[in-house]
């Protein structure tokens, strides 16, 4: 099998584009693994797949897979791809574009400056959303880690249709991102795993943000875990309703005007190169 793709970046978290409009493709975990090996592969974080709707109130359907090979619910970076891909090919016209996810369905804006603003949707706040294990919602739980009541750190869990845990930091380079996030991203609070936002608010206008990503590790930016981390901070009363969270990667402008709204996400969708991979039935890397 001969598959066309495209490489494509939001702020350097990056994507496998593949038209599963125009192509017959068939994606299995073993493909996903090989493509994104970035030193035996093409080299991704996420593999987006393009194709038709399963209902008629939206045009598309995108599914998304990180780079470990599982399926997963958002992607918010690729959401702003996805609408950029599919406006090129010239699968749409129009420069609002709904589109389901695994994780919902979300609404993508098709700007005259070349960005695009993303409606991700209302964030869901119940432990049972996440999922997370606790009783209740509250702003922030106290979780242990270890099994050791001494060792524990304080976070908020968000759904963003992708569960996202978020942690309020003095400095996001203090060397806390490579060893919580991956002991946070498996802890058995979590049972579907988690992505883990580190969030340092500069002043009520401006965070900084890294995000360790489940089935990734940490990438230079995460759109889901952008708005995650707004709805964390805002709940805290720690940023005004309309923010700038500066990732390594560059910047995304966030809104939430409180529970029960929709976050909107802006930023860029920068395209890199087109190819073409062969996968033999049996092929395993
Ligand atoms: N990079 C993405 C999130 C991709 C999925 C995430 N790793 C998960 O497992 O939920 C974004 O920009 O939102």
């Amino acid at each position: 099998m001969r598959i066309h793709f495209t490489k494509m970046h939001g702020l350097g978290n990056d994507f496998m584009v593949i038209d599963a409009v125009r192509q017959d493709v068939h994606i299995t975990s073993d493909m996903v693994q090989a493509w994104g090996d970035r030193h035996f592969g093409i080299g991704f974080d996420q593999l987006l797949i393009v194709e038709p709707p399963t209902r008629p109130e939206v045009s598309f359907r995108y599914r998304i897979f990180n780079a470990d090979g599982d399926e997963v619910e958002q992607c918010g970076n690729g959401a702003r791809c996805f609408a950029a891909f599919v406006a090129r090919e010239g699968l749409t016209s129009s420069s609002v574009i709904s589109v389901e996810t695994a994780g919902g369905i979300i609404e993508l804006h098709l700007q005259d400056d070349g960005m695009v603003r993303v409606n991700m949707g209302v964030p869901r706040l119940q432990p049972t959303d996440v999922p997370f294990k606790a009783e209740n919602f509250q702003p922030l739980y106290r979780v242990t880690l270890d099994d050791d009541p001494e060792h524990s750190v304080e976070l908020s869990a968000v759904s963003m249709g992708n569960p996202h845990a978020v942690l309020l930091v003095d400095d996001v380079d203090s060397g806390l991102v490579p060893v919580l996030g991956p002991l946070l991203e498996s802890h058995e609070a979590f049972p579907a795993r988690v992505n883990v936002g580190f969030l340092q608010i500069i002043n009520r206008q401006v965070g900084r943000l890294r995000v360790y990503e489940r089935g990734v590790g940490e990438t230079l930016a995460c759109g889901s875990g952008a708005c995650a981390a707004m709805v964390a901070a805002r709940l805290q009363n720690k940023l005004d309703t309309h923010a700038t969270l500066q990732l390594n990667g560059g910047e995304l402008t966030l809104s939430w005007a409180g529970e029960g709204h929709p976050v909107y996400m802006t930023g860029p969708a920068t395209f890199v190169f087109d190819g073409t991979v062969d996968w033999e039935e049996g092929q395993d890397g």
